[in-house]
């Protein structure tokens, strides 16, 4: 196979040693009041325990910056030093942490005069890769940044860059990496260009007036940059990282903010996933099984930053100020937690096709860090062969293998004239092989049914042809289905035979009853319909005309790779069926 089209071999990954969440406190300049808090040295301070006035308790951390200390100082003490392994293809994250009016936007973002973490990373960033390029071993290397923006305003995922109320979905793929299908990405070819960006972007983010800040951010600010490293001659090997920059929203306590109507919705969306993240914080220390990252957006996006693959720096900002006294406590108290979790960085480098993965491509087979994608593929079966995790069908095949070996009639293995120790030892790779063949059947089935519904989403074409039918079928991975018997495919069958009921479904033939309806009574059963489509358990979604045992399976694995339905079919016209043609078309164009 000529160079040119050789698939993507992703090598396996090449683990650092793990490395703590860096944490640092700073400390804002003190406006009206005594202050509750002071510095004791570059790494620790006290601040008046709450049980005794005469008392003080001590905390230290990575690096404590006074009142006095500097954005410059910020940046180049706790900042610029993990941006160097984004060269090296590994990611690094940084978030800023407090209550609300502490001083975390004038943190990341300062102002003119005062430029914050933001323009300060990227700034470094452009010219880390500038330089590389040119230095004597860089002659070899391509690089290329982009940048997308979003914020999370009440557990909506918005694009501050090209702004609108659709909420973009949060997913992973199967190498953990977070997608955001639909994020918009630019490429950044100078400071210039993140100006141009970055600046209106900004001003997109909601803002309002509280007691506490008159410039309160009412959203968590996420800043997402990617660093793409390319080997320009053979064997054209590719690194990507992420930076993941955030502005979180304050804590509030609302109690002193007097928060009402949408601020006080505003407020207690932000409380809520700040809550979530302690609790993800604590599980982490606690080595628990589960880490609750899906019980919000915000922890979601966080998953590779918080006991994930980057290198990351916490800076938790404080006020003061005595009537800041139990936020600041607070905040010292997650900062403090947070300086025992620790994450995994690891690089993964691709060899990748040339020109195969401009900006805005994705790799699959689990590029370290690879976060948003505006045209990356739903992760389904029908993925070409060729793109598939080459390490997967190299697994496949070799388990098929095994699986044949033993499962055939009289071509089982010479176990018993095998020694007993190595019989033990191969009976229990055996076994692992059977348990290892079964999770990926079961994976592969679950993909088939996404892919089933993918198929559903689709207008009926005006003339119907097989042959979209036969090039999915031939993309379902191989070895599994000769697995599966000794038929052999069988080109009149379809593959998937619930086509039929969902192409009947994506006609979208409007029930006589719908008609009659009056339209009030028409959206309620639709908004019910809506419910039970997105909440709804097998046994429920059973209970609904026409949908039997497969179905319903089908609608929640649909659920569970995709997230909630925003429609239901709608009465009469010509869209694609149960999924509008807006998320469809959506979701392919991120294919
Ligand atoms: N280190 C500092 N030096 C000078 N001024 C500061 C500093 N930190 C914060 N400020 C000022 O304090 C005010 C509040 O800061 P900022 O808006 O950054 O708080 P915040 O933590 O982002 O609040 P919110 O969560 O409500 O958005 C701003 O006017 C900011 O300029």
């Amino acid at each position: 196979m000529p160079s040119q089209q050789r698939p993507s071999l992703a090598e396996p990954r090449r683990a650092s040693p793990p490395a703590h969440v860096r944490v640092c406190v700073r400390l804002r300049p003190c406006g009206q009041g005594d202050p509750c808090i002071r510095g004791l040295d570059s790494r620790s301070l006290e601040i008046i325990s709450w049980r005794n006035k005469m008392e003080t308790m001590q905390y230290h951390f990575d690096t404590f910056y006074g009142d006095q200390a500097t954005q410059h100082d910020i940046y180049t003490g706790s900042v610029q030093p993990v941006l160097c392994h984004l060269l090296e293809g590994q990611n690094a994250s940084v978030l800023a942490y407090g209550p609300t009016g502490a001083g975390k936007t004038h943190t990341m973002l300062g102002s003119p005069e005062q430029p914050g973490v933001i323009p300060r990373a990227l700034r470094d960033v452009l010219q880390m890769t500038r330089e590389a390029s040119c230095s004597p071993r860089g002659e070899e290397w391509d690089y290329s940044i982009s940048m997308s923006y979003l914020e999370i305003y009440q557990e909506k995922v918005l694009d501050l860059l090209e702004p609108s109320q659709q909420d973009l979905p949060i997913r992973e793929d199967r190498d953990r990496n977070i997608l955001i299908p639909g994020l918009t990405e630019r490429e950044l070819r100078g400071f210039g260009d993140f100006e141009r960006h970055f600046l209106p972007a900004s001003r997109n983010r909601t803002v309002a007036s509280t007691q506490l800040n008159d410039r309160s951010s009412r959203s968590h600010a996420v800043l997402l940059v990617r660093v793409v490293r390319s080997q320009r001659a053979p064997p054209h090997r590719r690194r990507v990282a992420k930076l993941c920059l955030i502005d979180l929203a304050g804590s509030e306590d609302n109690r002193r903010t007097g928060n009402r109507g949408l601020r006080l919705k505003e407020s207690g969306a932000i409380n809520a996933s700040l809550h979530v993240l302690s609790k993800v914080v604590d599980a982490l220390n606690q080595g628990l099984s589960r880490v609750p990252y899906r019980d919000s957006k915000l922890t979601r996006l966080l998953q590779d930053s918080l006991g994930g693959s980057a290198h990351s720096v916490i800076i938790a900002n404080v006020a003061p100020e005595q009537h800041f006294y139990f936020d600041t406590l607070r905040t010292l108290n997650f900062a403090a937690k947070s300086k025992q979790v620790v994450n995994r960085p690891f690089t993964q480098e691709m060899l990748q096709a040339p020109g195969k993965a401009g900006p805005g491509e994705v790799v699959w087979g689990g590029v370290a860090g690879l976060m948003v994608s505006s045209s990356s593929p739903p992760p389904s079966s029908l993925l070409p062969l060729e793109q598939l995790d080459p390490r997967l069908v190299q697994r496949l095949l070799g388990l098929e293998q095994l699986e044949k070996q033993q499962g055939g009639a009289g071509q089982r293995l010479p176990l018993l004239s095998t020694p007993r120790r190595e019989r033990v030892a191969l009976l229990r790779q055996l076994e692992e092989t059977r348990r290892e063949l079964q999770k990926l059947k079961e994976r592969q089935k679950e993909l088939e049914a996404v892919a089933l519904l993918d198929k559903a989403c689709q207008p009926k074409p005006l003339h119907h042809s097989k042959a979209p039918a036969r090039a999915r079928k031939q993309a379902v991975v191989l070895p599994l289905q000769q697995g599966k018997g000794a038929q052999g495919p069988n080109p009149d069958r379809t593959p998937f035979p619930e086509l039929e009921w969902n192409q009947e479904w994506a006609e979208n033939r409007a029930p006589a009853w719908e008609l009659l309806l009056r339209p009030d009574l028409l959206a309620r059963s639709r908004e019910n319909l809506l419910a039970l489509l997105n909440q709804g358990s097998a046994k429920e979604l059973r209970a609904l005309h026409r949908i039997g045992e497969k179905r319903a399976r089908l609608i929640l694995a649909w659920r569970q790779l995709y997230g909630p339905f925003s429609q239901v079919p709608p009465p009469s016209g010509r869209t694609s069926g149960l999924f509008p043609e807006s998320e469809w078309g959506g979701r392919a164009g991120a294919g």
